[in-house]
């Protein structure tokens, strides 16, 4: 389940506290310091996010890196450049670091005119630049300071002179969170690489003791199937971030990414906490449970970036290629797209036929993607139809991150619970369509199958209440999701012809039948699902939905050709809808 400790030591803390240390120059008590309230205007709500680092000109690592981060984490970046490197995804092959009066100059630059929410450090290189950032930053005091250590690039090239060690060591102190890898931490203990997580977490502890530093113990240099994060604060208590390791050639950067998003989020919540503050006498500090927060965002949207990295393409291959810092941006744009569905809009097939119901195969745009084969099969023609016409929808369907993880077990537990809290208020609406549909049946049998699968899905309303959401928070409203699709589905079973609500009604049975035989086969003893997935498939339902087959082929032939178009049409939208829904957490919560 997710946010689980994995180490016996490290509970998600519940105490807030302020940040573990104050910014280069600040007062060490942990008490607010003047600059911090001073330096947050009273209108700013886009944190503004300042990276000290090197440079990458293949865009994958350091301010390259850095600057889509920050974008990508709600955040407003700018850069000044510690050294000037020529590398690419395969390596590093030159280093130019310009005068450290230059690296003053951006410096003066940017905050003669702009005021810092936050700072992320990357790059530093030497240790003369080491003391001037730290010089500059005690001078120039920052809410919050993100350090990453960068020793050495995943080519294996050194990006910190050996010499330089010493001094880093000595700005960690000085920072609010560092973000070592696991060669990095073991090179700020003084200590040998750890090989497990409980030894790297031990040493994040004692740093974070003899610090005052928050210490976010990185899990992509371990072996395992949690590649997850641990914020260690310095007294001794710690908050997990679960995320399932991938097999990606794509993690060039991800150090980069993963700090610079860290120093954003929680540029975020500081200006949260100072717009609570403009209205109470709240101080505007930053608590454990903000640094959490902003871990979890960070950890979570970089997954999604190392997840598509390989879809960009960049570099030979033989490296390490970059994450796509994008693909949430994109597949949120996607998402909100307002434009009307295709298949209300087509008039005609790819050939130029009129889709004019007179025949099955005039009824819907041909799927660009095959269906394949139904578990339940089509009862006839007509409903062999529209399983061919939804065979893109239903591979969406499949391929959504939140059935991907349901199936595999990876899924977060607050995913889960947002869906289940929707899947009964869902279930309550839908019950409503089925006893409509019920009432206006021309036969006593589909009466009665209506009918019956209107308490089966109240009672399955009540067993949701009863069971996995009794003792959970729950949002007490449909989301735009939900409602859009049960006043669909209420508005065709009420307001249309009766072949119109019944298409409308059947992916609601089809298609959850069709993802539960998928989920089911990979269900097993261990799963953190398994009784819900058990419950996924079994034969009494697949016989409903069979007769619900049976019945909306029945009214299919019975109606006329306009009515069969708009029924389809239902039946389309119908099964968008239940893509929008499996999608909806991912949408609501990342
Ligand atoms: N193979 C992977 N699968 C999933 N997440 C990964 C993977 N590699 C790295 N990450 C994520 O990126 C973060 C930073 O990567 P890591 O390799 O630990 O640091 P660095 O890039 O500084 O060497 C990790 O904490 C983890 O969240
Ligand atoms: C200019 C620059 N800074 C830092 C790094 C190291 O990047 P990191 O995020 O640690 O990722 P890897 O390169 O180690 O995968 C860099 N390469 N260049």
């Amino acid at each position: 389940m997710a946010e689980q400790p994995t180490a016996p030591s490290c509970a998600p803390t519940s105490n807030p506290s302020t940040l573990s240390n104050p910014a280069p120059g600040a007062s060490a008590s942990g008490t607010p310091r003047a600059p911090q309230t001073a330096q947050v205007p009273q209108a700013a709500r886009v944190p503004r996010v300042l990276s000290i680092a090197g440079t990458d000109p293949s865009g994958g690592a350091g301010i390259q890196a850095d600057l889509k981060s920050i974008a990508a984490s709600g955040g407003y970046g700018m850069c000044v450049t510690t050294s000037l490197v020529a590398q690419n995804t395969c390596g590093v092959r030159e280093v130019f670091t310009p005068p450290l009066e230059f690296l003053t100059a951006q410096l003066a630059a940017v905050f003669d005119d702009v005021t810092v929410d936050a700072v992320k450090i990357g790059m530093l290189g030497d240790a003369d630049t080491i003391r001037t950032v730290r010089t500059w930053l005690s001078e120039h005091p920052v809410p919050v300071v993100v350090l990453d250590p960068v020793m050495i690039a995943s080519s294996g090239d050194r990006l910190l002179q050996a010499e330089a060690e010493q001094a880093l060591r000595d700005l960690v102190p000085l920072v609010n969170v560092i973000t070592p890898n696991i060669p990095e931490l073991a090179v700020l203990c003084e200590k040998e690489p750890a090989q497990t997580f409980d030894e790297a977490h031990e040493q994040a502890a004692n740093l974070a003791a003899a610090t005052g530093t928050t210490v976010i113990v990185k899990g992509g240099h371990l072996c395992g199937q949690d590649a997850g994060n641990t914020a260690v604060f310095p007294d001794g208590t710690c908050a997990h971030v679960r995320t399932p390791r991938l097999d990606s050639r794509n993690t060039h950067g991800t150090g980069c990414s993963l700090s610079s998003s860290l120093a954003t989020r929680l540029g975020v919540e500081l200006l949260q906490h100072a717009e609570v503050a403009e209205h109470t006498a709240e101080q505007s500090v930053l608590t454990s449970e903000d640094t959490h927060r902003a871990l979890q965002w960070s950890t979570r949207w970089l997954h999604e970036s190392i997840a598509a990295g390989a879809g960009l393409q960049v570099g030979s291959g033989e490296g390490h290629g970059p994450v796509d810092h994008a693909a949430r941006a994109r597949r949120l744009e996607a998402a909100a797209s307002a434009y009307p569905w295709h298949h209300l809009l087509a008039t005609t097939d790819s050939e130029g036929n009129t889709l004019d119901g007179t025949s099955p195969e005039r009824l819907l745009p041909v799927s660009p993607v095959p269906a394949g084969e139904a578990v339940v099969k089509p009862a006839g023609p007509w409903t062999a139809a529209l399983w061919a016409a939804g065979g893109e929808t239903w591979h969406q369907i499949l391929d959504l991150p939140f059935v991907r993880a349901l199936g595999d077990g990876t899924l977060d537990e607050d995913l889960f619970a947002f869906y289940l809290d929707q899947d009964a208020l869902y279930l309550r609406d839908y019950s409503r369509a089925l006893a409509t549909l019920s009432a206006r049946a021309d036969t006593a049998e589909a009466q009665v199958h209506w009918a019956a699968g209107a308490h089966e899905a109240i009672a399955a309303e009540s067993q949701l209440h009863e069971g996995w959401l009794a003792n959970r928070a729950r949002l007490g409203g449909p989301s735009p999701i939900t409602m859009g699709y049960t006043n669909f589905l209420r508005a065709s079973a009420a307001g249309d012809d009766y072949v119109v609500g019944a298409a409308a009604i059947l992916p609601c049975y089809w298609l959850y039948e069709e993802v539960g035989a998928v989920l089911s086969s990979q269900n097993h003893a261990d799963h953190p699902y398994a009784e819900w997935l058990s419950m996924y498939g079994g034969e009494e339902f697949a016989a409903d939905v069979a007769r619900s087959l049976a019945e909306v082929e029945r009214a299919f032939e019975a109606a006329s050709p306009a009515q069969r178009v708009r029924a389809a049409q239902a039946y389309l939208s119908a099964c968008v809808y239940e893509r929008e829904f499996f999608d909806q957490a991912h949408r609501a919560l990342r």
